[in-house]
């Protein structure tokens, strides 16, 4: 009984997992600053009046409290004050002028800032989505697709305070920080050093403190991306999940994710807040030591009351750039985990690369050899053994085996998706790692079972295999593989938006679209991913009519299924266990009564 009790457990605690984001216990790396950097470099232009502007913002701020000093000791004060009440409007005036300065000055800021800002992460998402499209397949079989998204969306969004605050905001704030510790130990040493006493102490708590609320906004952080990543699959997987009526185990599972992450929220929260009043006292004791020590100075007559006022002034513009540089150092971290996840994705190298002198494939006759193949997933797991195979142009090859034999793993080697660890396969006697990718993948089309469509009209999805077809050619290969008919049925024919995979198509029009779009495509050697579900006899008709044209005057390979596109191949070629056991036309091997008459056997007991 316990141990059922403790397996259940088990199978529910497995039931989702999810890989969490790396933890971020980097410190500052100038190295990635510098590579982040490159991306910033392009607007450097584009930021040098931005500079200008916040220099002058800084250098008003600074100015306003002079002028009350002066205000006060040589104007207002009877014993110092000349009394001259235009001089104190002209002071005004002055002000009023200075505080406009500042607020169109912060305008301009943040504005161009969040611009430069924006102009940078989509240079960085350009970036990476122009790297995407040139990986292998190896680096898609070891990722999935959830997590390459939240490269391209979630760490480059985490560089947005960076780009579009951080930099400028860095700037001013050591520009009036530095501004207001001179002017203040200028106006007097001793009292200077006395208010910034605590800076030091609040330097010190303040930091162990951001820590801790660091660390609880990356457990946020953590719960928000399992949540994110749950959502992604139930979404994806919603039929399966209706089907095995498995939605309030999902609700339920849910709702312990949201409860989690709620309570984590309101624990960083709480730090959050814990920070401003530790600011607040810390200011108010530099308030109390300057009340204190300056009266005192006052009564000396080493300070005066003018200097008290402007003093204070600044103290009250003293925190703010501490509190931000505060901030920005936690921003800095956060931007380092992200740029160390998508620098890593754009170091990442294409393991199937075109040679440098590699040269485009002429016009192709389309015989094709693979030649002592061997192939490996993974190491020491082949995945094919010893392959070879002849065939000569405008032949059609089935390939037949069980499930796992190698069938696809062949058309992964022709298509150039992975380089065979030894052997060569040759298309018109060159080998395929001589050509260029370009060149060798236009002339080798892909049907594949599951057939993409994307989002758009069904004729923008034809034209995939040729962007500039024109809408008579685009026609005249829809009617070639009897797929014109149906799409004419369509609401708004050529012109019907298809939902992204093509949901609202059947898998038999799906298949005739992708034919279409192959044909238009041209390629002189075609392989076909045959469809394994079946499909009313009709369109079975439909679908056999349109692969004999198809597949006419090219050659072709084919994962085979059904019984007539397997009779009807020049050469069926049967593999088990990576490895070619039978070889021959449907007869001679139904006459061997081996691996093929078995499978065809087991297969097509009810056709
Ligand atoms: N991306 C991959 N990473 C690791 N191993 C793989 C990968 N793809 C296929 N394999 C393994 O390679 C072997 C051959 O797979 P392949 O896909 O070529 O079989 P298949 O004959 O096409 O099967 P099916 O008819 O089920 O599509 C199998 O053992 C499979 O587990």
């Amino acid at each position: 009984m316990a141990n059922k009790a403790t397996a259940d457990r088990a199978v529910k605690r497995d039931r989702f997992v999810y890989t969490d984001d790396d933890v971020i216990e980097k410190s500052f790396n100038w190295e990635q600053m510098r590579r982040l950097y490159t991306y910033m470099k392009p607007h450097n232009r584009e930021l040098i009046p931005v500079l200008i502007v916040m220099v002058i913002g800084t250098l008003t701020r600074l100015g306003v409290p002079l002028l009350i000093y002066y205000a006060i000791d040589h104007i207002i004060l009877p014993d110092t004050g000349s009394g001259n009440t235009t001089h104190l409007w002209l002071l005004a005036a002055l002000m009023l002028g200075m505080y406009v300065v500042q607020m169109i000055a912060t305008h301009f800021r943040i504005k161009q800032t969040n611009i430069i800002g924006q102009k940078v992460l989509l240079s960085i998402r350009s970036h990476i989505f122009t790297h995407i499209q040139k990986l292998s397949f190896r680096f898609f079989d070891k990722r999935p697709a959830g997590s390459v998204l939240v490269r391209v969306t979630n760490d480059v969004n985490a560089l947005q305070d960076l780009f579009t605050n951080g930099v400028v905001n860095l700037l001013m704030d050591i520009i009036q920080l530095i501004g207001i510790i001179v002017i203040l130990l200028v106006m007097n040493f001793k009292l200077g050093l006395a208010v910034m006493v605590t800076v030091p102490i609040m330097f010190f708590v303040s930091t162990s403190l951001r820590k801790k609320i660091r660390f609880a906004w990356q457990e946020v952080r953590m719960k928000n991306s399992r949540i994110n990543s749950h959502l992604n699959e139930s979404i994806q997987g919603m039929k399966v999940t209706q089907a095995y009526v498995q939605e309030k185990n999902n609700i339920e599972f849910f709702r312990q994710m949201n409860e989690s992450n709620l309570k984590s929220w309101n624990r960083a929260s709480a730090l959050n807040q814990s920070f401003g009043p530790i600011i607040e006292v810390t200011a108010a004791i530099g308030t109390c030591i300057l009340y204190w020590y300056g009266t005192h100075l006052i009564k000396n007559d080493a300070f005066t009351v003018g200097l008290l006022v402007a003093y204070s002034t600044y103290m009250a513009h003293f925190w703010d750039p501490i509190n931000r540089l505060g901030q920005l150092y936690s921003q800095l971290l956060i931007a380092m985990a992200s740029s160390e996840r998508i620098f890593e994705f754009i170091d990442e190298q294409p393991t199937v690369s075109e040679k440098e002198d590699a040269k485009p494939l002429p016009q192709i006759q389309g015989s094709v050899r693979f030649e002592n193949i061997v192939f490996e997933y993974e190491k020491d797991r082949p995945a094919l053994k010893n392959i070879s195979i002849d065939v000569k142009e405008g032949q059609s090859i089935a390939l037949v085996g069980h499930t796992g034999s190698g069938k696809s793993t062949i058309i992964n080697l022709l298509c150039r998706f992975y380089d065979p660890v030894e052997g060569r396969v040759l298309i018109d006697g060159i080998d395929i790692r001589d050509i260029t990718l370009e060149s060798l993948r236009k002339q080798v089309g892909l049907v594949m079972q599951d057939t993409f469509i994307f989002s758009g009209t069904i004729r923008d999805n034809i034209r995939y295999g040729k962007l500039d077809a024109t809408h008579d050619e685009i026609v005249r290969v829809a009617k070639a593989v009897n797929a014109h008919d149906f799409i004419m049925s369509l609401p708004d024919g050529y012109d019907t938006q298809v939902e992204e995979r093509g949901n609202m198509l059947s898998m038999g029009q799906r298949q005739l679209l992708s034919f279409a779009r192959a044909l238009l495509s041209n390629p002189k050697i075609l392989i076909l991913d045959e469809a394994t579900a079946s499909i009313d006899t009709d369109t079975e008709l439909k679908i056999q009519e349109a692969l004999k044209v198809l597949l006419k005057g090219r050659t072709s390979f084919m994962i085979a299924h059904r019984l007539s596109t397997i009779r009807n191949a020049d050469d069926i070629i049967v593999l088990d266990h990576g490895r070619i056991v039978e070889q021959g036309n449907h007869e001679q091997l139904m006459a061997q009564k081996g691996v093929y008459h078995g499978l065809i056997q087991a297969q097509y007991r009810f056709v």
